[in-house]
């Protein structure tokens, strides 16, 4: 165990709640006992995850987004709560360049460019409703992992979601990191029982995150026809959270495809913890829009940490 103190900042993105570390060097040895310490709600800071800040010519996977993008000087290190490494955050990657604004590495004008396991993200600032201050990132391709047959039938798995009676068809959605979609009822999302893991079958190669949907049909916002969906998340290697950026973005794609031709391209995702703005580009990518907050900073005293 590392000891000594260690400088952390707290953040969110509608409620999906991060540690915060600044590694710019890539001094720190964040073991997964670590992470699990730091995120541990009642020992530890607490949070859904830890995001370390780190130069990405200091981590083999950041050398690859360097390559790919030579101004994507930092690198999103994303871990679950439980310790295992995942590809990418969608609202990890919002919160993430918030805290690049407040530690001075990001002037927050232009577009920010940024390593992570899925490939590089680009962010900007934009407008939420009513002036709020949100970030808009390109989140990359999304890909239906079952192909065309997937899309043709609407689903490739199955899931069963306890509090409810039958199992569910699904569909795969990938977005950098692995998720499963299922549509519900009003009624059926609030009874969900989402404190144990679903079951899916085929059962993922790396596990994925579940997103339970409600699509609640198009509406007329500033002149434009969105399409509306309430989403529940249950996230892999950490539990049900009260959002999941990378899963809003599975959801809006699923929904859209089943809707078929004409349906929109702009999709506000209602989590728990808020809306985030999915938009279908048209060039096979989609972007995420929402809110980033800092809520705190503090020294952690790594010698007490994780003591019972
Ligand atoms: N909450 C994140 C997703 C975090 C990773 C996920 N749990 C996984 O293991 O793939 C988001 O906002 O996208």
């Amino acid at each position: 165990m590392t000891s000594g103190t260690l400088r952390v900042t707290k953040g969110h993105g509608t409620q999906n709640d991060f540690v915060l570390l600044d590694d710019r060097e890539g001094a720190l040895d964040l073991t997964d006992a670590l992470v699990r310490d730091l995120a541990d709600r009642r020992a530890g800071v607490g949070g859904d995850g830890v995001i370390r800040v780190v130069a990405s010519e200091s981590l083999p996977e950041g050398a690859a987004a360097l390559r790919d993008e030579p101004s994507a000087e930092w690198f999103m290190d994303y871990r679950n709560s439980d310790g295992s490494i995942a590809e990418m955050c969608g609202n990890g990657v919002r919160v993430f360049a918030a805290y690049l604004e407040h530690l001075g590495l990001w002037g927050g004008s232009g577009e920010l460019a940024l390593g992570t396991r899925a490939g590089v993200r680009r962010v900007r600032r934009v407008e939420g409703p009513d002036g709020a201050a949100w970030y808009a990132v390109t989140m990359g391709r999304w890909t239906l992992p079952g192909g065309p047959d997937a899309l043709a039938a609407g689903y490739d798995a199955e899931v069963q979601v306890s509090g409810l009676d039958v199992v569910r068809p699904a569909l795969s959605v990938d977005v950098g990191n692995p998720h499963t979609v299922l549509a519900l009822r009003d009624d059926e999302l609030d009874g969900a029982d989402l404190s144990r893991e679903p079951l899916v079958v085929p059962v993922p190669p790396h596990g994925t995150n579940v997103e339970l949907v409600v699509p609640l049909g198009e509406q007329e916002v500033d002149g434009r026809v969105v399409g509306r969906v309430r989403m529940r998340v249950h996230e892999r290697g950490v539990g049900e959270t009260r959002s999941c950026g990378t899963g809003a973005v599975a959801a809006a794609m699923a929904v859209r495809a089943w809707a078929g031709a004409g349906a929109p391209d702009v999709w506000l995702v209602d989590v728990p913890g808020g809306t985030v703005r999915v938009t279908a580009l048209p060039d096979g990518e989609a972007e995420l829009a929402g809110p980033a907050v800092l809520v705190a900073e503090a020294q952690v005293d790594l010698d007490a940490l994780g003591v019972r």
